[in-house]
C-alpha cells in the first residue's frame, strides 16, 4: 500500500516512521510519504488560504497549491489512487471501511485546515480519481493530520504482515460487529482482585464460552446499536457488513 499525505504541518505525521507503522514500511508492506501544500504555492509568504466567498469566519484553503500538490503527487505511483479527505461532513469510519481502504494499492490524503479546502478542489479531483471524505466521528478537530493517522493505523495494520501474529485480528472489537472480551495476566490476585476462575480452568470451550458472553454482554451494554447486525449473533450467520 503507497500513502501518499498532503499537509501544511508534515510534522505532525511523524508518528508514522514510529512502531509498526516504521516496521511495515521497513518490511516494504507500507510506502508512505508526506508532501508539505506550501510547496505548491508561489507567493513569497506560500499563503495556502484566503477569505472565503460569501464571507462569514475564518479562511478557506486555496484551490490552486491543492490541485498541483494533487498533480505532482499523483505522477509518483502506478496506476489510479484514491484520495479521501479526512472531515466532520464525511462518511464515519468503521472496521468495515478500514479493510476498504487496506484493499487499495494507493490512497492520497488531504489534510485540510483552517474552515476547509475549496469545493472545486473535490470537484477537479473526482474527474481524475475516486474521492471520498471520511469522519472519525461526530466531532471536529483543527485539521486532517489526526485522522490520517487513525486510518493508516486503521487500514495498515489490515495488511498481510502487518501484524506479528495474525491471530491477534480475530476477536477484535468490531471484527464480527461485538466489542472484545476482558483480558487479565498475572498476578491471580492483584489488590485483592481475583482473575475469573474460568481462565485458570484450563478448558479451552468454557473460556471460548465465557469470552462469547463477555462481548455480548459488554456488546449490550456499551454499544447495543451494534447487536442487530452483528453475525456473532447468529451463528453460521453471515454479515452482510463485511
Ligand atoms: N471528524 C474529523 S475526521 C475531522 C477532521 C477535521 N475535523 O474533523
Amino acid at each position: 500500500m503507497r500513502c501518499d499525505i498532503i499537509s501544511i504541518f508534515p510534522e505532525y505525521l511523524e508518528p508514522l516512521k514510529l512502531s509498526l507503522p516504521g516496521q511495515a514500511q521497513r518490511k516494504g508492506l507500507l510506502d508512505v510519504a508526506v508532501h508539505d501544500l506550501r510547496d505548491f504555492s508561489h507567493d513569497r509568504h506560500r499563503t495556502v488560504d484566503d477569505t472565503p466567498y460569501g464571507g462569514g469566519a475564518g479562511m478557506v484553503m486555496k484551490p490552486q497549491p491543492w490541485w498541483e500538490a494533487l498533480e505532482h503527487v499523483r505522477t509518483l505511483g502506478d496506476g489510479t489512487p484514491t484520495l479521501i479527505v479526512p472531515g466532520p461532513g464525511g462518511e464515519v469510519l468503521t472496521q468495515r471501511l478500514a479493510r476498504e481502504l487496506a484493499d487499495e494499492d494507493w490512497l492520497i490524503f488531504a489534510c485540510g485546515r483552517y474552515e476547509g479546502i475549496d469545493e472545486r478542489v473535490y470537484e477537479a479531483a473526482a474527474d481524475v480519481m475516486p474521492v471520498r471524505v471520511i469522519s472519525l466521528g461526530d466531532y471536529v478537530l483543527n485539521g486532517g493530520e489526526v485522522a490520517v493517522l487513525a486510518m493508516i493505523e486503521a487500514a495498515a495494520r489490515l495488511l498481510p504482515g502487518f501484524m506479528g501474529n495474525a491471530e491477534s485480528l480475530v476477536e477484535e472489537s468490531h471484527e464480527d460487529g461485538l466489542l472484545e472480551y476482558p483480558v487479565y495476566t498475572k498476578p491471580a490476585t492483584w489488590q485483592g482482585r481475583e482473575v475469573p476462575p474460568v481462565l485458570l480452568s484450563g478448558d479451552h470451550g468454557k473460556v471460548a464460552a465465557w469470552r462469547h458472553q463477555q462481548r455480548l454482554e459488554r456488546t449490550a451494554a456499551r454499544r447495543p446499536d451494534l447487536l442487530h447486525a452483528s453475525s456473532a449473533l447468529t451463528p453460521g450467520g453471515v454479515d452482510d457488513r463485511w
